[in-house]
């Protein structure tokens, strides 16, 4: 934990913070002459007129606005991608080791590798799946994506990440959220790191709603923090790299665009720790739906069917009574990306590692593998089983995920990943019940 840094608590709250003294201005969002010199600028996340429950902005107050850089000329974009029809998506189920650390110099920026994908960012739907594997802090470069919302997944390695809006520190078992648009850099406290990015280009995470549950539960609001504003005033050559319209872009800057000294509004970071999550399950009989490990979700235009939904798989108490324990056999309409995080997951206790990632899609059959059948049927379930050191995700959509060429050429695909239900047995006798 690095204790200069310092968050306030909430989702989607309305904050206000600053670096400097008076430097809000009070009672208006753009005096004629903002405190201490500043420019007053607005960001705006969603539509001026979206309904007030998901609007999103925040007035930023800087020491100059962020339309001071040289123009963007076109750049490599190396491995990062947003179009997901270079080659045909396959039905099967596919299943990755996790990528090696990078052999050269490489910071967050260069470390990321699209491997899935659906949508586009033209039409603000669907998203981008990239790992990262960096060793090194980005150093006089700053980057923003108009593409999408990260949703930053470490799994090895904190970063910091400085903000616009802020300094935050993530750990594995913690996410963060950058909205689109913001400017960050990323820096790296352990000397390298490796995790999971959504690049959500549809409408802004949010917290689910809870219907039955009630008003606790799940991700609680107040466990999301979000950082006070923090600043610095550096001139150098500086470089401004942009995501926009599936291509990256590279803008000379003569000053840190993170200079923003105070801010309020609702549109900035977050980060939240996986751990705190209030996991809900049967107390009964049956296993859920996976929709009952929600962290947070970007609506599609269609009520009820999401854009993405992000969910964990958390260590909890496992009680249910004659019940086959693990997730079910099944094939959805949704398609599945999933991570690990830490330990196993109890769905593959083999083959599926910390930092590796599986994609299930629309109606693949798939669920747990032989072995794992086996001992879930033998089980004696008149006794809970907690499942403990473990945290996967899943980020499930409801357009296909398009692997790209990349990952479906890469070293680390396992191609007898199907044989892990090979296995399994013929059990039919018709002559007992
Ligand atoms: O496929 C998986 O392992 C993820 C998953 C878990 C679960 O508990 C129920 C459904 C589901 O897709
Ligand atoms: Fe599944």
């Amino acid at each position: 934990m690095n204790d200069d840094l310092t968050y306030n608590s909430g989702f989607g709250n309305e904050f206000a913070t600053e670096a400097l003294p008076g430097a809000l201005p009070v009672g208006r969002n753009s005096p004629q002459r903002p405190p201490y010199g500043l420019y007053a600028e607005q960001l705006s996340g969603t539509a001026f007129t979206a309904p007030r429950a998901h609007n999103r902005r925040s007035w930023l107050y800087r020491i100059r606005p962020a339309v001071m850089h040289q123009p963007f000329q076109p750049m490599d974009n190396a491995q990062l991608l947003s179009r997901f029809d270079e080659v045909p998506t396959p039905p099967n189920q596919l299943r990755w080791d996790p990528l090696p650390m990078p052999d050269r110099p490489a910071d967050f920026l260069d470390g990321l590798v699209t491997m899935a994908g659906n949508g586009d960012p033209a039409a603000q739907s669907g998203c981008g799946l990239h790992l990262y594997a960096a060793n090194r802090s980005m150093d006089g470069r700053f980057f923003s994506n108009a593409d999408g919302e990260m949703l930053i997944v470490p799994q090895m390695g904190r970063l910091l990440l400085a903000t616009e809006l802020g300094r935050l520190e993530v750990e594995p078992q913690e996410i963060a959220v950058i909205p689109r648009g913001v400017r960050f850099r990323v820096e790296l406290p352990d000397g390298e790191a490796r995790g999971y990015v959504c690049e959500n280009y549809g409408a802004p995470l949010r917290l689910p709603d809870l219907g039955p549950i009630g008003s606790n539960g799940l991700a609680n609001p107040r466990d999301f923090l979000t950082p006070t504003a923090w600043y610095e005033d550096r001139e150098g050559d500086f470089t401004l790299v942009a995501k926009f319209m599936g291509n990256l872009w590279t803008a000379a800057i003569g000053h840190s665009p993170l200079d923003v000294v105070a801010w309020h509004g609702n549109c900035a970071p977050c980060k939240y720790d996986l751990r705190r999550f209030n996991a809900v399950g049967s107390i009964s009989f049956d296993h859920p739906d996976p929709s009952i490990f929600l962290v947070l979700h970007s609506p599609s235009d269609t009520p009820g069917v999401d854009n993405i939904d992000f969910l964990i798989f958390p260590p909890r108490w496992l009680t249910a009574e004659d019940t086959f324990r693990p997730p079910w056999f099944h094939r959805n309409i949704a398609s599945e990306f999933m991570g690990l995080i830490h330990g196993v997951y109890d769905a593959k206790e083999e083959g599926f590692l910390p930092g590796g990632a599986s994609l299930h899609n629309c109606m693949s059959g798939h669920g747990p593998d032989a072995e794992t059948f086996e001992k879930a049927s033998a089980s004696d379930t008149t006794r809970p089983h907690h499942i403990a050191d473990t945290m996967a995700f899943m980020v499930e959509t409801r357009a296909v995920i398009r692997p790209t060429r990349y990952a479906l050429e890469a070293a680390q695909l396992q191609h007898e990943y199907f044989r892990c239900w090979q296995g399994l047995k013929k059990r039919f006798d018709p002559e007992r019940r």
